[in-house]
């Protein structure tokens, strides 16, 4: 699964053919903004990037929104939600161990109904893109041109010569792990990214001015800008730093082992705390103050040898080994380009005279306790918005 994900369905050559689909996204979402800043509208920033993350994920996976309204790809959104918040629910089955095997509260059987709906809808989803796949091949000669990870994963499924054999279980389940760990986790690192430089207005004017000066006004920052940006990239990596959406990685011990003089048995489950890490004095001068200029260079160049791809074990926000994230690569293509995106289109006003501060509290799983809202002014004028 995890071979199958890095290199045919997140590498670098499927992700460049999917460039147009979040470029798209990504304007749909700034006209949305647009439109709330012209009526003078409070933007619920945390569910208008959910919205956004959402779409991009079901338009990858299966080439449908799913915001527009409850078709398939909306229903696909509704019970993997469910499934997750279900999943996130303190359970008691957990913590005593006498009732492991006990469903107290209800959630093992919510889950399983939602998982029954999820694979109903998904066939359904998974017949259509058969049948249209056979339908291009007996037009064309040709079906395999990809369209999205579905058609990917399809093609494979009906390949018997291919290194590994999937079944419909197996292609299911793919886009379930997907879709469910490339949603929040970028939509939350963007949230977290704009309230901390809300409290940060020096920041926020620093990123603004490296934008305006490598970009310009009349046209919007798009992914190849990212590389030009450095200050844009220190402020991720130090959103990653301190509020990582994946908080804790799990592994299991494969055989007895001695770590730190520690004995650890075979089969023993290891908890690594990726926050705490981000956070230790031992690893980070200031650790608790946000400073994305600690990831630069004193030429104000990136310094890259302080990545967050799983090389410096001081920061791990995206683990590591041969478990770390496959979708690295996407998760920061979307999160770089539309934070930018959203430095530089509009300024984003919080309290009454619209100069107050957001609070930092933390909820479950490292995300934002409270849902940022902020009014958006758009400050490009005419805004340059491309409506390909
Ligand atoms: C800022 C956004 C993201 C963060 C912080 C993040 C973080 C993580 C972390 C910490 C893990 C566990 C790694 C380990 O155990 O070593 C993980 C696994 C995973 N991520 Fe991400 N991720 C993000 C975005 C994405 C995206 C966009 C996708 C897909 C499109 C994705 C797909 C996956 C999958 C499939 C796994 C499971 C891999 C496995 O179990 O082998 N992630 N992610």
């Amino acid at each position: 699964m995890k071979k199958l994900c890095i290199t045919e369905l997140l590498g670098m050559q499927t992700l460049n053919q999917f460039a147009p689909i979040r470029q798209q996204e990504r304007n749909q979402f700034l006209q949305m903004i647009l439109k709330k800043a012209k009526a003078g509208e409070a933007v619920d920033v945390q569910g208008e990037l959910i919205r956004l993350t959402n779409n991009l994920m079901t338009r990858i996976t299966m080439s449908k929104r799913c915001s527009e309204n409850e078709d398939d790809a909306g229903e696909v959104r509704k019970y993997l939600q469910e499934i997750r918040q279900l999943s996130r629910k303190f359970n008691l089955a957990d913590y005593i161990w006498f009732c492991k095997n006990l469903d107290l509260q209800g959630f093992g059987k919510r889950v399983k109904e939602a998982r029954k709906k999820f694979d109903k809808i998904m066939e359904k989803i998974m017949k259509d893109h058969e049948e249209a796949r056979r339908k291009k091949k007996e037009m064309s000669g040709e079906g395999d041109a990809v369209k999205d990870l579905l058609d990917i994963l399809l093609a494979i499924m009906e390949d018997e010569k291919a290194e590994m054999r999937l079944t419909g279980e197996n292609v299911k389940g793919i886009i379930m792990d997907i879709f469910s760990a490339g949603t929040d986790t970028s939509a939350s690192t963007m949230e977290w990214a704009l309230a901390e430089l809300i409290n940060h207005p020096n920041m926020m004017d620093k990123a603004r001015q490296e934008i305006d000066s490598m970009v310009g006004k009349d046209r919007l920052v798009e992914e190849f800008d990212i590389v030009n940006l450095p200050y844009l990239q220190a402020i991720v990596k130090e959103t990653l730093r301190l509020h990582p959406a994946g908080p804790l990685i799990v592994r299991e011990s494969s055989k007895e082992c001695t770590v730190g003089g520690y004995d650890v048995p075979a089969k023993t489950l290891v908890f690594v705390n990726v926050w705490a890490i981000g956070r230790d004095p031992n690893h980070w001068e200031n650790p608790l103050e946000f400073s994305p200029g600690r990831f630069l260079n004193e030429d104000g160049s990136i310094n890259k040898h302080l990545d967050v791809r799983g090389q410096r074990f001081k920061l791990l926000p995206f683990g590591s080994g041969r478990r770390v994230c496959p979708g690295t690569s996407l998760a920061l293509q979307v999160v770089q380009t539309s934070l930018a995106s959203m430095i530089q289109c509009f300024e984003w006003k919080v309290g009454d005279k619209g100069s107050g501060t957001v609070d930092m509290e933390e909820g479950p799983a490292s995300g934002r306790a409270n849902p940022l809202v902020c009014v958006p002014v758009a400050r490009l004028n005419p805004f340059p918005i491309d409506t390909r």
